[in-house]
């Protein structure tokens, strides 16, 4: 059994952020689970809360392919998934002060200096916690890692927009996730921070408003050798990257790219380039669904540009 209605998709997204009323057909508070794993947590929260909306984000297909599965089983209705990384998918999907309560479950602590930025708890992801969740609204994180415990009490403890609440170790809650039973049962220490928002903060979003999708028509001479010139090509701007990382050709042509916008959002993508008689259509290619961002809109435009550049590429 495949199931697939709770995932939402970038391209029904009419604009950002979303209205979530719309989305669940009735105003009632949003919980946000990041990282939900095999989905049990936020499935039962689900189930003993009908009266709220749930949102999982979750960047793993298999974790999002068994846990549709159990959402389907319970015949939950008030659950939503999105396949991207939280801190970006926080920060575009929701509106400021929308969100009533954040769980964060055993993330990765990627304890080494060279991967600090992959946390899910950096001080930018802590600005966006503190413009989306409403006031008073809460963060609920769980770890095994005492230093990582203690580096995120810290974090919380030093923002002006946040109270800690609660620290304990070895907690007990209602609902256990499955990480959590896996390090008790080895009887590893566990750690809970309940941080609530005290002040609003604000946060920079990349994309507001109506979620258009531009395509690029140019006339030029594009040759099979011109388009495998751009394959290794990194295009840089202020805040953007890309780089054309492969071209293929099947009757039309197709260019696998690889963008990255401010802050690091990274994201692979195929453009489909046909035409004919000297007239070119770029676009998306319908295989592929990734955010409309800054840097991908601009890939559209600056390929063209470098096609039929004189004497290039
Ligand atoms: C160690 S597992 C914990 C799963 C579950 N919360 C539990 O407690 O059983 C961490 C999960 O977070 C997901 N994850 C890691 N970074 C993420 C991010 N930036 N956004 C969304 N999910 C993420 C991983 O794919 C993985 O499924």
């Amino acid at each position: 059994m495949v199931v697939t209605e709770y995932e939402l998709k970038p391209q029904n997204f009419p604009r950002f952020p979303l209205d979530w009323s719309e989305i669940f057909g009735r105003k009632a508070k949003i919980v946000v689970e990041i990282g939900f794993g095999n989905g049990e947590f936020l499935a039962e929260l689900a189930r003993r809360h009908p009266e709220k909306d749930f949102v999982g984000f979750e960047v793993s297909i298999t974790s999002f392919v068994k846990a549709q599965k159990k959402f389907k089983r319970y015949n939950l209705k008030n659950v939503r998934l999105v396949k991207v990384d939280a801190r970006f998918g926080l920060r575009e999907l929701f509106p400021d002060n929308s969100v009533e309560k954040v769980y964060i479950n055993f993330p990765c602590p990627w304890p080494k200096k060279r991967h600090e930025d992959r946390r899910i708890t950096s001080y930018d992801f802590l600005q966006t916690l503190s413009a989306v969740l409403e006031m008073d609204g809460t963060v609920e994180f769980a770890t095994d890692e005492e230093w990582y415990a203690r580096e995120v009490l810290d974090t919380f403890e030093s923002s002006e927009y946040f109270v800690v609440d609660v620290f304990e170790e070895n907690f007990k809650r209602d609902v256990e996730t499955r990480y959590e039973r896996k390090w008790k049962s080895q009887g590893k220490k566990t750690f809970l921070i309940v941080a609530r928002k005290v002040k609003n903060g604000t946060v920079k979003r990349l994309m507001e408003g109506e979620n258009t999708m531009a395509h690029s028509v140019f006339e030029g001479n594009v040759t099979w050798e011109k388009l495998k010139e751009l394959e290794g090509k990194v295009f840089k701007d202020k805040n953007k990257i890309f780089v054309v990382k492969k071209v293929y050709r099947d009757g039309d042509y197709l260019l696998k790219v690889i963008s990255t916008d401010e802050g690091g959002f990274q994201q692979v993508y195929y453009l489909n380039l046909s035409g004919r008689d000297g007239k070119w259509v770029l676009k998306l290619d319908e295989g592929s669904d990734p955010y409309r961002t800054p840097a991908l809109k601009w890939s559209l435009r600056r390929i063209p540009e470098e096609l039929t550049a004189q004497g290039s590429p």
